[in-house]
């Protein structure tokens, strides 16, 4: 594994990135609202908040808790123009909206798609499961009483219990 991990690559490495693309920057794997700063003072267009579906670190912190964390300590980042994706545990259309409401400007999922495939479904479960993700966020958007995503907003979501598990010692 350590192998595998390169022990030269630092923020630096984003300047040499720049010269070579006139690509968007999408840095995946952010996990604390410290990292979320220096991605945004380095200019790339987006942060994807991840701990890679948890694969990578055991206990390593929620995505969801990531984006909280940027709200109480960065909130010039939410609505800013670096876009924030969210990964890792999105499952339901509820957890589509919750994610967005918070302030994420998009959600990804991986494994949903992998199991969906699974079981000799192929792409018919992947399309099944695109359809289900589908009606579960138009249906939970008309329980909200909003007809676009944009209408979403933080105070829809009560995050009171995990805002407990926010860390204490952010120093930015
Ligand atoms: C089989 C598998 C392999 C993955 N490989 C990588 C990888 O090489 N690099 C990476 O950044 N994330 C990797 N991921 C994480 C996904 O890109 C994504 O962050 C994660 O699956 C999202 O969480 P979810 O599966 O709970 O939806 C992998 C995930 C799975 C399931």
């Amino acid at each position: 594994m350590a192998s595998s991990i390169s022990p030269v690559i630092d923020w630096d490495i984003l300047t040499w990135i720049r010269q070579i693309t006139n690509l968007p920057i999408v840095i995946k794997g952010i996990q604390c609202v410290e990292d979320a700063v220096v991605a945004y003072k380095h200019g790339v267009q987006g942060i994807v908040l991840s701990n890679h579906g948890g694969r990578s670190q055991d206990t390593a912190q929620s995505p969801i808790l990531t984006l909280l964390e940027i709200r109480k300590f960065a909130p010039e980042l939410i609505d800013s123009e670096m876009q924030i994706f969210v990964d890792g545990g999105i499952r339901r259309g509820t957890d589509v909206l919750k994610a967005i409401a918070l302030g994420a400007d998009a959600v990804g999922l991986g494994r949903p798609f992998l199991f969906s495939l699974s079981a000799g479904y192929g792409e018919n479960g992947v399309r099944r499961m695109v359809a289900l993700l589908r009606q579960e966020i138009e249906a939970n958007m008309v329980l909200l009483g909003v007809t676009n995503l944009k209408e979403l907003r933080p105070e829809m979501i009560n995050a009171s219990r995990l805002e407990r598990h926010l860390i204490g010692s952010v120093r930015l």
